[in-house]
């Protein structure tokens, strides 16, 4: 169950990819954002456009999930310097946890200071439609319960100390400043705020566990996200995240409703 402690990557191989990286491009980003499935749209907003295939990244693990186009794109939004992992990695794509939130570390050591990350993500809680934006106000990291934690391992002080507290894992001004901009947008309708579970997947969730997992206090449930916060917060780095709730859980033996990865992804 526990990861093979030679599969993390140390501070100088994270180091390396943060160097190679910033020797190919100017820009230099104190924001970078995670693109969940379906939502790598984002990415292409950038202006001034660098962007790398995963698989030319040293030490990058490669995107093998339909809806995540694996790149690393630099650039502008909004004036400022960005970069943006369009296509994250998933547990289930059988990758080390180590291994899949490496690119957390990297944004670290490029400069970033912000982590905005998205995820889709079936709805539990009963006043959810499909549409809705949850903003994360917290997470259960299931896999993490387990064992399967990013943090296992030897701990390199340079990156965070060994307990990292969890409990302000999701910055709080973040999350109020979305709610302001979000009602002044006219987006109160569909603007929620709610707990992410993490799964492993790549089965969706039985009745009987959507059952479970809403008594536990989840508002939606995904297979991202909770591996990649944790390892932003414990090298220090603010973290904002939103679900768009693709699915609603299917919580009844009565409903012929069935979660599946095409209405995840949009496509
Ligand atoms: O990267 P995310 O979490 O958006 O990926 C979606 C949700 C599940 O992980 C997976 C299931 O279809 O795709
Ligand atoms: N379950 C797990 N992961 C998901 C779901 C779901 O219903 N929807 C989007 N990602």
């Amino acid at each position: 169950m526990f990861p093979d402690l030679n599969t993390g990557f140390t501070y100088e191989d994270c180091k390396a990819t943060a160097d190679w990286l910033l020797a190919q491009t100017d820009v230099r980003p104190l924001v970078g954002i995670v693109c969940g499935s379906g939502l790598g749209g984002l990415a292409d907003m950038l202006k001034d456009q660098v962007a790398f295939n995963y698989k030319d990244i040293p030490n990058f693990p490669q995107s093998t999930v339909h809806g995540h186009a694996g790149r690393l794109v630099f650039g502008t939004l909004k004036g400022r310097d960005c970069v943006c992992m369009q296509g994250r990695f998933h547990l289930y794509e059988g990758y080390p946890i180590q291994k899949i939130t490496l690119p957390m570390r990297i944004f670290k050591l490029l400069g970033v200071e912000t982590v905005m990350l998205t995820n889709a993500a079936g709805g539990l809680n009963q006043d959810f439609k499909v549409g809705d934006i949850m903003i994360i106000k917290d997470h259960l990291n299931i896999p993490g319960f387990a064992g399967n934690h990013p943090l296992v391992g030897p701990n390199d002080e340079r990156f965070g100390v060994r307990f990292p507290c969890m409990s302000d894992a999701y910055d709080r001004e973040l999350q109020q400043l979305a709610m302001d901009v979000g009602h002044e947008l006219g987006f109160t309708d569909f603007l929620r705020e709610g707990v992410y579970c993490m799964l492993g997947g790549p089965s969706f969730e039985t009745i009987a566990e959507c059952r479970m997992l809403s008594k536990l206090g989840a508002d939606a449930v995904g297979m991202s996200t909770a591996h990649e916060v944790v390892v932003a917060r414990h090298c220090g780095m603010r973290v904002f995240a939103l679900s768009l709730i693709t699915n609603l859980a299917v919580m009844d033996y009565d409903s012929e409703e069935k979660a599946n990865h095409e209405e995840v992804s949009g496509g």
